[in-house]
């Protein structure tokens, strides 16, 4: 049996969790505690559950054993933004806040992706990394204590990626939610993590840290080893965007 730590304060905590789609088992007894302020990366093949894992932590799904215990409502992120297109920028950032300071709160939210003077626009008038800046700013203004990514940055060009993944850093580092990243990049992974997850057969199957100065190269190529892909070169790297204001 193994021990694991559980943090004093934790952003989520998940034990034994189950979710079935009709007889299929989709999640099978996951446990899984993500601490304030820590970034954790989900990777997995393609239909092993991580969104299934997602939607069952932000309550947007029934969960079918096990539990799932997170202080406050998770604010999610999803691959396309899901913004109102009939609503303006700091309207659709303001839904569910209270009417008294909502202009005020989520032009403080749009000023810190970059949109503070969007405020009035509409979602047609925005690029796909802004509409992405927009859904953050949307879900950062409620605080939360648990930041849900669903591949949030699959649809941007890598040049936008880069960007915002600077871009989330900084506001990461800044607000401290408990976060977990759904992707399939390996490389966005080991550049936005303190720890990366592999997901199989319904359970956490193979953890891996980064802090402390792994080398990055090397923990890329053990989680590529672990997901049974022959690492290859890496591309050649943009250099790193000082600011994200042309995202
Ligand atoms: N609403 C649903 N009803 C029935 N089966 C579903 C439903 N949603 C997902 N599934 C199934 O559950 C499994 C896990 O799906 P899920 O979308 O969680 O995988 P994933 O790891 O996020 O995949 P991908 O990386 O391709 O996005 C898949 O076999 C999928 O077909």
């Amino acid at each position: 049996m193994s021990l694991s730590v559980v943090p004093a304060n934790p952003a989520v905590l998940v034990r034994r969790l189950i979710r079935r789609y009709g007889e299929r088992t989709v999640i099978d007894g996951l446990d899984l505690t993500i601490a304030r302020g820590e970034f954790v990366a989900l990777l997995g093949e393609s239909g092993c559950g991580k969104t299934t894992l997602l939607r069952a932590l932000s309550g947007l799904d029934p969960i079918d054993g096990g539990s799932v215990e997170a202080p406050r409502r998770p604010a999610v992120v999803f691959q396309e933004h899901r913004l109102l297109p009939w609503e303006s920028l700091w309207r659709n950032v303001s839904l569910g806040l209270a009417a008294d300071g909502a202009r005020e709160r989520a032009a403080a939210a749009l000023s810190e992706v970059g949109l503070g003077d969007r405020l009035d626009d509409w979602p047609r008038n925005l690029s796909g990394g802004q509409a992405q800046r927009v859904a953050l700013a949307r879900a950062l203004v409620q605080e939360p204590e648990l930041l849900l990514l669903d591949e949030p940055f699959a649809a941007l060009d890598a040049l936008t990626r880069l960007r915002m993944h600077a871009l989330v850093k900084e506001l990461i580092a800044r607000h401290r939610p408990g976060v977990l990243l759904v992707t399939h990049d390996v490389d966005e992974a080991v550049a936005l993590a303190d720890r990366v997850l592999l997901m199989r057969d319904g359970a956490i199957a193979y953890e891996r840290r980064l802090a402390g100065g792994a080398a990055p190269q090397a923990v890329r190529d053990e989680l590529l080893a672990e997901l049974g892909v022959a690492a290859t070169p890496r591309a050649p790297a943009f250099p790193t965007p000082s600011s994200h204001s042309v995202v």
